[in-house]
């Protein structure tokens, strides 16, 4: 029997991300190949003519997965009954800026959507925020539409994981598609931290560890950390525009491996929470502390010390194959930093 199309919405469709990101979906890389899909497109008044340039375009392509195309400047139409929502609508910061100087512009968005999204989206709509600050906005979304599960609220950091395993296939000129468990923790933000203490790369005498192979440690504790934290300013003064093509293929590959499930990882299931990096409302948390009455703060705490404690009994687990000591202190230092 034929699948029914899942409803996916994309804000701030007529930008740079959003052009990128609907024929990725349009083409099955986001929910699979045999997946038909119907896209629903927000975007602003001034954008409004662009918008119906996109839809054009994507009517244009006769992409076969394709069903049917909404766009649309009305937040209640664009969010119904939409099974996935890709939250892109929102201002990009320009060169010398941080993340969190868009939060002012940005966070009010957040704050108007969540209603509609919570009215009326489907009730187990999955929830990905890409504008930033990403981790803040998700939490706003959290916050203001209080009757969504929380756990289907996510932000994207995978864009981050994506640009750790781009440098270390970079520096051991090895396929991206072979280097594997790498961990990003923290947010998306300056302030992030690639870790590649459990990292290994496929090679013909089989798995190794990064560290060893990479065999410079000075690089892997500084130049790798700074260039994956910077490197969304690295693409702005390049570019002169925020990364596109990058953020809206990671937006896909966090939505696919939500929906359709990540590959068995060997020796550690338990690392399959914590290689592919989703932002989730943890990380949030943790970042806007502060604000935060203290038992959540507790209650992320005990959440992350347990992951902790896990970790370690792992490690005692497993050290034969390939673990090291030394990294859950590494560990343990990163979660100092987030
Ligand atoms: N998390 C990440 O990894 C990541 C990566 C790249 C970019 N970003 C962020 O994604 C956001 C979008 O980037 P971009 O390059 O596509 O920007 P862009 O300016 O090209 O596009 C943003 C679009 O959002 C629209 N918009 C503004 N307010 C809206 C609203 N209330 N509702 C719906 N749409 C609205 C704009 O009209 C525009 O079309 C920025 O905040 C950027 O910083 C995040
Ligand atoms: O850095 C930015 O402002 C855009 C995005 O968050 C990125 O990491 O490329």
């Amino acid at each position: 029997m034929a699948k029914q199309p899942t409803r996916v919405l994309v804000t701030g469709a007529a930008g740079q991300i959003g052009y990128a990101l609907v024929p990725m979906i349009a083409r099955g890389a986001m929910l699979g190949l045999d997946q038909p899909v119907i896209i629903h497109m927000l975007d602003i008044e001034p954008a409004a003519e662009s918008l119906k340039g996109v839809k054009m375009e994507l009517i244009d392509a006769a992409f076969p997965l394709l069903k049917d195309v909404v766009a649309t400047t009305d937040v209640v139409e664009a969010c119904k009954g939409v099974n996935v929502a890709v939250m892109v609508g929102g201002f990009p910061r320009k060169e010398g800026m941080e993340r969190k100087d868009v939060m002012t512009k940005n966070v009010s968005i957040y704050k108007a959507q969540a209603s509609a999204l919570e009215q009326h989206a489907a009730p187990d709509c999955k929830v990905l925020v890409v504008a930033n600050p990403a981790n803040t906005n998700a939490l706003i979304l959290k916050e203001f539409a209080p009757s969504f599960p929380a756990k289907n609220i996510t932000c994207l950091t995978r864009l981050d994981h994506n640009r750790a395993l781009g440098q270390v296939s970079e520096k051991l000129n090895v396929h991206v598609g072979d280097v594997k468990n790498v961990t990003i923790w923290g947010n998306h933000s300056s302030t992030q931290y690639p870790d590649v203490n459990h990292a290994t790369v496929k090679t013909a005498a089989g798995e190794k560890p990064v560290r060893e192979l990479v065999a410079n440690d000075q690089w892997l504790n500084t130049e790798f950390i700074t260039t994956v934290q910077q490197r969304g300013a690295a693409i702005i003064k390049a570019r002169k525009l925020s990364s596109a093509l990058s953020a809206a293929s990671s937006a896909c590959d966090h939505i696919r491996d939500w929906v359709l499930g990540t590959p068995k990882v060997k020796y550690h299931p338990f690392l399959l929470l914590t290689l592919i990096k989703m932002g989730h409302l943890l990380t949030t948390i943790l970042s806007v502390m502060p604000r935060l009455p203290f038992r959540i703060l507790l209650t992320s705490i005990k959440c992350m010390s347990f992951l902790y404690w896990a970790k370690f009994l792992l490690h005692v687990l497993f050290r034969g194959h390939g673990f090291q000591w030394g990294s859950i202190l590494m560990d343990l230092m990163a979660f100092q930093l987030v």
